[in-house]
């Protein structure tokens, strides 16, 4: 594992990674693997999810194929200096701002969403100019192995590196020394991550889970509602990060909801479930386990059928969830929707305050007014008004959670910010000692005082104002320097030391 981080530092230390053309040669190389592969990739991730490969096209390929193309057509600019304002003392200098790479980063992926998760950060890497290692997660072995075939025949291989394995080998992986880290998964193994990063100081994007709340209005089209909402929960079997984890609504909504819900499962999946190519089946026995284990003691309102063998779980309602219960202490991860009764607005705010913040939240109303007020009330990592999911898919929006779900964001230019040092530049002349006395020994009053001036000062007139002014305080310095005893040099700086003495009277 050293070895390897070794090897890639070192194809990083030697500058390759940088020219703005050979990040888009990789990302392009990176589209050509996505297009040409696509039936292995699709196979893959179907085989790991048991999901059909039209939904693996929709909920993972498409993703990428919009992340690689965003990148392409942004990266100039991105990737470009910005040029900074500048204060009085600095005027004629140049001060901008270069992103430059931070250097080897780390992408450690969950097995939910596994060709998503591993190759949108992967893209952010690639565009910022670093050299990463991906390790999908263990669980999604078919997507693992096939992205470790096909990633070095595509991609340079001494800067782009896939490590595949479990526990151990991810346990040693962070032992060595990166400059980043985005990892996606659970809180508990996010804490796992952080401590690791903390040994080096390696800044870190945490990606992580919670129970994302969707609160539901009187006021509102239960129809559109429910449909959205059970399009979210339902899909990939409720194993989406931010899935409605569960409902909030007045009591009197419950039964409308639940029967809503249930006519839109039947449109989406039919008569028969479990023979829908649009339903996929839960990750493993032990997950299984933990979502039989959520229902006792509930009241199924709808669902609840489960086949151990194929790991089936049906969309399940459950109906007066009592806050406390076990299936509300825990991020569902399943297609598990528990409703819970709220008086109002109110109290659905109050409910969602004091639980840890989520990862995303969801409200659906006609009054918009009720939805700002939700989202001005609460905190969480994203927000999606009379929807669920959407939030991500737009990649101007920066995705990641807030608190316990998570911190930091990636997506489009969030991406390449995340794996970008912004370092600010100011280039100076060799010229200009007089006003640079001002900053050095020894110090006195009248120093301060200049100093302060040119430093505080606000000006509000403009580049051209801003320019005059200089320029007078540069023809004042000039003449009384060398014509000390000229009435006109003197007059000038008589007048530039009086605004000077007014202004720093009134700060
Ligand atoms: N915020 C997001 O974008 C996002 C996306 C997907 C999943 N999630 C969250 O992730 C959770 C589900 O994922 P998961 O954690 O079950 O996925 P997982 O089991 O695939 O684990 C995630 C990664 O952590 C690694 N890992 C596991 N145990 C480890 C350990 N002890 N030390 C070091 N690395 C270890 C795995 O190898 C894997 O690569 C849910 O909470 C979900 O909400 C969040
Ligand atoms: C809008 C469509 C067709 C797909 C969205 C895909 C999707 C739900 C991606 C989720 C990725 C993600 C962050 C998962 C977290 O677990």
């Amino acid at each position: 594992m050293e070895r390897q981080v070794l090897r890639l530092r070192q194809a990083f230390r030697s500058g390759r990674s940088r020219p703005l053309r050979f990040r888009l040669q990789q990302l392009e190389a990176l589209r050509r693997m996505v297009q040409e592969r696509e039936k292995e990739i699709l196979a893959a991730i179907a085989a790991d999810l048991s999901k059909s490969e039209l939904n693996a096209y929709s909920h993972e390929v498409i993703t990428i194929l919009g992340e690689i193309d965003f990148m392409l057509g942004n990266l100039p600019e991105l990737a470009s200096a910005r040029p900074a304002k500048k204060n009085l003392l600095t005027m004629m200098d140049e001060a901008y701002v270069q992103p430059e790479p931070l250097g080897v980063v780390l992408i450690i992926g969950a097995w939910n969403y596994p060709f998503v998760l591993t190759m949108q950060p992967l893209v952010g890497a690639i565009a910022a100019g670093n050299a990463a290692i991906v390790k999908p997660s263990e669980l999604s072995e078919n997507t693992a192995k096939i992205l470790a075939e096909l990633l070095p025949q595509y991609l340079d291989q001494d800067l782009y590196a896939i490590v595949n394995g479990g526990i151990p080998e991810t346990t040693e992986l962070l032992k060595q020394r990166f400059d980043h880290i985005l990892y996606t998964g659970n809180t508990a193994v996010g804490k796992i991550v952080m401590e690791a990063a903390a040994k080096h100081l390696t800044p870190v994007t945490l990606e992580l889970g919670g129970k994302s709340p969707c609160y539901i209005d009187r006021d509102c089209d239960l129809d559109v509602a429910c449909r959205r909402i059970a399009w979210g929960k339902y899909m990939n079997c409720g194993q989406t990060c931010i899935a409605p984890d569960y409902i909030l609504c007045e009591a009197s909504l419950q039964n409308q909801i639940v029967q809503k819900i249930k006519e839109t499962v039947k449109d989406f999946y039919g008569e028969n479930i479990k023979a829908s190519p649009d339903y996929e089946r839960i990750i493993n026995l032990r997950h299984f386990k933990r979502l039989q284990s959520l229902l006792k003691g509930q009241k199924i309102a709808f669902g609840g059928e489960m086949d151990e063998a194929t790991r089936y779980l049906a969309p399940t309602i459950l109906t007066d969830v009592d806050p406390n219960s076990k299936v509300m202490q825990e991020e569902i991860f399943g297609p598990i929707l528990p409703i819970v009764s709220v008086k109002n607005v109110d109290e659905a705010i109050n409910f969602i305050n004091d639980r840890e913040k989520p990862l995303a939240l969801y409200v659906f109303s006609r009054n918009n007014k009720l939805i700002k007020r939700v989202i001005d009330e609460t905190s969480s990592g994203g927000v999606t008004g009379n929807d669920v999911i959407m939030h991500f898919t737009v990649n101007s929006l920066p995705f990641g959670g807030v608190g316990a779900s998570g911190m930091g964001a990636y997506h489009g230019k969030y991406s390449f910010d995340t794996f970008s040092h912004q370092r600010p530049c100011l280039l100076k002349g060799l010229k200009g000692e007089s006003v640079n006395k001002l900053r050095y020994p020894p110090n006195s009053e009248s120093k301060v005082s200049w100093a302060k001036f040119f430093l505080l000062k606000q000006f509000n007139k403009g580049r051209l104002g801003m320019l005059l002014f200089v320029c007078l305080v540069a023809v004042a310095a000039v003449i009384v320097k060398k014509y000390q005893a000229l009435p006109r040099g003197k007059a000038l700086l008589a007048s530039l030391i009086v605004h000077r003495r007014r202004w720093s009277s009134k700060h």
